[in-house]
């Protein structure tokens, strides 16, 4: 797609606010031509040479009244402008947000805040942009029109700094695009590193290797500043040149007008009109300079913003989604259950990683209501992937996933609370207290803290902690052990009301007794559903129905005594000889 097609499909968006914010601010843009013409009829009436016989003082009232109306109009446009701009930039933030998060892009944490802030912003401007550029444009066509019925020649030299910015910004403008590029990419580079470095303190010094970061962090400024300074400099020198070409051009009207001045052909309040329109047209010749120059970098910003869908998936950057800026959509807790659950079925689901053979094929399995279900297997035998693809965090390229009887068409958006609650392999959690990540903004009333705590097998861990279970656990959890992370992830999805449980590989850095513990405590609530990954025998020994994956494909499924017939490797998990 090209940036004015996106534009357009932006434009699109709100089409009436757009015609609405033009139609404003082309008043805007227009009123100055009154002033202009009531200044000269105040000046001829002065002298003597007036057309109108309104008098002085109903000339100056006019021009408070003109004044006044152009405030006005000022004050509309602005909230006409910021709301309609707010749409198209709200639009993008949100189109990219979504793909993020239904299909996780790989992509560096400074690129994708530059993206979200500053290349969405930046298409934002370009639309509103055109709106300027038609106001000053009409404004400089009809003030050209004018002052050539006073003066052709003067006039004409309007026009030179017009032509001499334009070339000027053409030939510049491609050099500009490519250093804007580089050092959007170097500060890119210096906010990611920054954003690892925090995140990985303890492994930095424990490798010893701060001096080594500092060097790097040292090579990615400089390369920074370089990038940058080539860039405003030649950006500054460009600007440098439109301010100079119009204020030369200013001079050589201004002499040229005082000669005719001199002669007796031009009056004082014709005078006053030239040089009044002239600053405005002549802005107009600064403006369309900067104009072509915005609209190469936007062209930047949005092929950089596409490039995150793809080629052919392009479009999606400005699909025209509900933007509900008034309320939330629909709170996950308070959606509409589809059934009460009896099982979850999935048949046939297959998912392969692109441009490899491994995923999970053909994988069909029924989770019954109340059951404690055990996927297990070899390391990388599949499981994850399996639940992955099940819970539509990854895409499917076969097979269908059945809820209670009926087909979950949008997994990815059916998925969660109340229906699933999930823990991940890797948990992830913020950097805000214990409190606050298991909660997860829910309010303390509604959640039996100390119920989940306990069952999680975290409270001792938290009576021993400094400010109990208010303590701050650090960027990313970082000040947590492997294992007090994830039972934090646990406590905070068994926080959510859900038909079923899905747990990834929960206890790999828990000790023996605190795993047992964990296992004895979720399998003791039989009411519940549990969906889980484990090879841990305390795991197994729980589990009424026992899956085993190898390379992808489900090998044997039953109770433990069925699997252990036909899969030696659950005996050596459960601890027994082959
Ligand atoms: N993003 C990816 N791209 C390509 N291959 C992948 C990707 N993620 C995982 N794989 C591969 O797919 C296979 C299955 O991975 P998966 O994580 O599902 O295994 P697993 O059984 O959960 O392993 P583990 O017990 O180590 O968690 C592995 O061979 C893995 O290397």
């Amino acid at each position: 797609m090209k940036p004015f097609q996106f534009m357009w499909a932006l434009i699109m968006y709100r089409p009436w606010l757009y015609v609405l914010n033009g139609f404003i601010w082309l008043v805007i843009h227009l009123f100055p031509i009154v002033p202009g013409l009531l200044t000269r009829e105040l000046l001829h009436t002065l002298t003597g040479d007036a057309n109108l016989t309104i008098g002085v003082w109903s000339l100056l009232l006019l021009l408070l009244g003109v004044a006044c109306g152009r405030i006005t109009f000022i004050f509309m446009g602005a909230l006409t402008d910021v709301w309609h701009r707010f749409m198209m930039s709200g639009l993008i933030r949100k189109n990219l947000f979504a793909h993020v998060l239904a299909q996780p892009v790989k992509l560096e944490v400074g690129q994708m805040v530059i993206q979200f802030r500053e290349d969405a912003a930046q298409a934002e401007d370009a639309i509103s942009w055109t709106l300027d550029f038609v106001g000053r444009f009409l404004f400089a066509m009809c003030s050209l029109v004018l002052l050539l019925a006073i003066d052709v020649q003067l006039t004409l030299f309007v026009f030179v700094p017009l032509i001499v910015v334009v070339a000027i910004a053409n030939m510049a403008m491609k050099r500009l695009g490519a250093h804007r590029e580089k050092s959007k990419q170097a500060s890119a580079a210096v906010v990611s590193t920054i954003g690892e470095m925090t995140a990985m303190s303890q492994a930095i010094q424990l490798a010893r290797a701060e001096s080594r970061m500092l060097a790097r962090m040292d090579t990615l400024n400089k390369e920074r500043r370089k990038t940058m300074v080539k860039d405003r400099a030649l950006t500054q020198a460009l600007e440098a040149v439109f301010a100079n070409t119009v204020t030369i051009g200013t001079g050589l009207i201004l002499l040229l007008s005082a000669g005719a001045m001199q002669s007796g052909a031009f009056k004082i309040g014709d005078f006053v009109l030239f040089v009044f329109y002239l600053g405005y047209v002549t802005e107009f010749t600064q403006f369309f300079g900067r104009f072509l120059a915005h609209y190469r970098q936007t062209s930047i910003s949005f092929k950089r913003m596409a490039a995150l869908f793809g080629e052919k998936q392009a479009q999606a950057l400005v699909r025209h989604t509900p933007l509900p800026l008034k309320q939330l959509p629909v709170n996950e807790e308070e959606k509409v259950r589809v059934s009460s659950f009896e099982q979850l079925r999935v048949s046939g689901l297959t998912y392969q990683f692109p441009g490899s053979t491994l995923g999970v094929q053909d994988a069909s399995l029924t989770i019954k209501k109340g059951s404690f279900t055990v996927i297990t297997g070899r390391v990388g035998s599949g499981k994850t992937t399996l639940l992955r693809s099940l819970l539509g965090q990854l895409p499917k390229q076969a097979g269908e996933v059945c809820w209670s009887g009926q087909r979950v068409d949008d997994r990815a958006a059916f998925f969660g609370p109340p229906y699933s609650a999930y823990t991940p392999q890797v948990p992830t959690l913020f950097s805000a207290s214990i409190k606050e990540n298991i909660l997860l903004g829910k309010s303390e009333d509604d959640v039996d803290l100390s119920r989940v705590i306990e069952e999680a097998v975290l409270t001792e861990t938290i009576a021993q902690m400094p400010d109990g279970i208010e303590t701050i656990i650090g960027t990313r959890g970082m000040k947590l052990s492997g294992g007090q992370v994830q039972r934090v992830a646990i406590a905070r999805m068994l926080a959510c009301e859900a038909d079923v449980f899905v747990l990834d590989d929960v206890s790999s850095a828990l000790d023996v007794q605190t795993e047992a513990r964990l296992w004895e405590n979720l399998a003791n609530k039989r009411d519940r559903t549990y969906l889980v990954v484990s090879h841990r025998k305390d795991c197994l020994l729980r589990a009424d129905h026992v899956i085993v994956m190898d390379e992808g494909s489900i090998v044997a499924q039953g109770t433990l005594a069925e699997v252990r017939q036909s899969c030696a490797d659950v005996n050596v998990w459960l601890g027994e000889k082959k």
